[in-house]
């Protein structure tokens, strides 16, 4: 079954949405620039609606040390989400300090880019393989931007992945079959208006992505 992770929750009702319709994770986004962005206080009152449920996975940009700590002391993350610079010692630094399972996301464009997964890999647990942000944008990710899915095919990705940019759930269906992917993410497709998400297409898009035979 294809794993989802619906990516900038920032209410109760797309938490909720996210929840019951089964996702597997779902992101909450630490970073200020982003429209959205959660302090860490609402983070936790949103985890909190459900006991169990969803993987909570923190999305942080280059995050310090200080800003980590803020984050985990009030929310029980299953996933810090690295979706800035981060070098290769930099995540395996985060994810000895504190013991939380690492994914970093790596911006795709060509078929070279997924070389740098090979130094990554040891260090990290999952990636995430998502659109480059395109010319102009302010945001590193969340951008609505699709990458060529077949420059995954057939490729050995050393770590489990989830696709991502500019899924939807009218595309997350094809997206599978043409990457092979196992897991998918997607935050600007189930929204009605950039950073308000849409519990209806939430739970399309899920239902969208089970409908594909896993091959990962
Ligand atoms: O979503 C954001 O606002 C964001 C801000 C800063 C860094 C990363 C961000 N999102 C990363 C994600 O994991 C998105 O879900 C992923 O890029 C796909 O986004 P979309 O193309 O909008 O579905």
């Amino acid at each position: 079954m294809t794993a989802v992770k619906i990516c900038g929750i920032r209410d109760a009702a797309g938490f909720d949405a996210a929840a019951e319709a089964g996702a597997e994770m779902v992101g909450f986004v630490f970073y200020p620039p982003s429209p959205r962005a959660v302090t860490p206080a609402e983070a936790a009152a949103l985890s909190a609606r459900l006991e169990g449920g969803p993987l909570r996975v923190g999305l942080f940009v280059d995050p310090t040390d200080a800003e980590l700590e803020a984050v985990l002391a009030v929310v029980p993350l299953g996933l810090i989400q690295l979706h800035g610079a981060e070098s290769v010692a930099r995540c395996a630094e985060i994810r000895a300090r504190f013991g939380v399972p690492v994914m970093k996301a790596v911006g795709i464009a060509a078929p070279e880019d997924l070389e740098a997964l090979a130094a990554y890999a040891p260090v990290v647990d999952r990636f995430l393989l998502d659109a480059k942000p395109p010319a102009g944008a302010s945001l590193p990710g969340g951008n609505a931007a699709a990458f060529d899915w077949r420059l995954t095919a057939g490729r050995v990705i050393p770590r489990p992945w989830l696709l991502a940019g500019g899924l939807t759930p009218e595309t997350v269906a094809e997206a599978i079959r043409q990457s092979g992917a196992a897991g998918v993410d997607v935050s600007s497709g189930v929204e009605r208006a950039r950073g308000v998400k849409d519990p209806g297409r939430i739970r399309e898009f899920v239902g969208a992505a089970r409908h594909i035979i896993c091959r990962q």
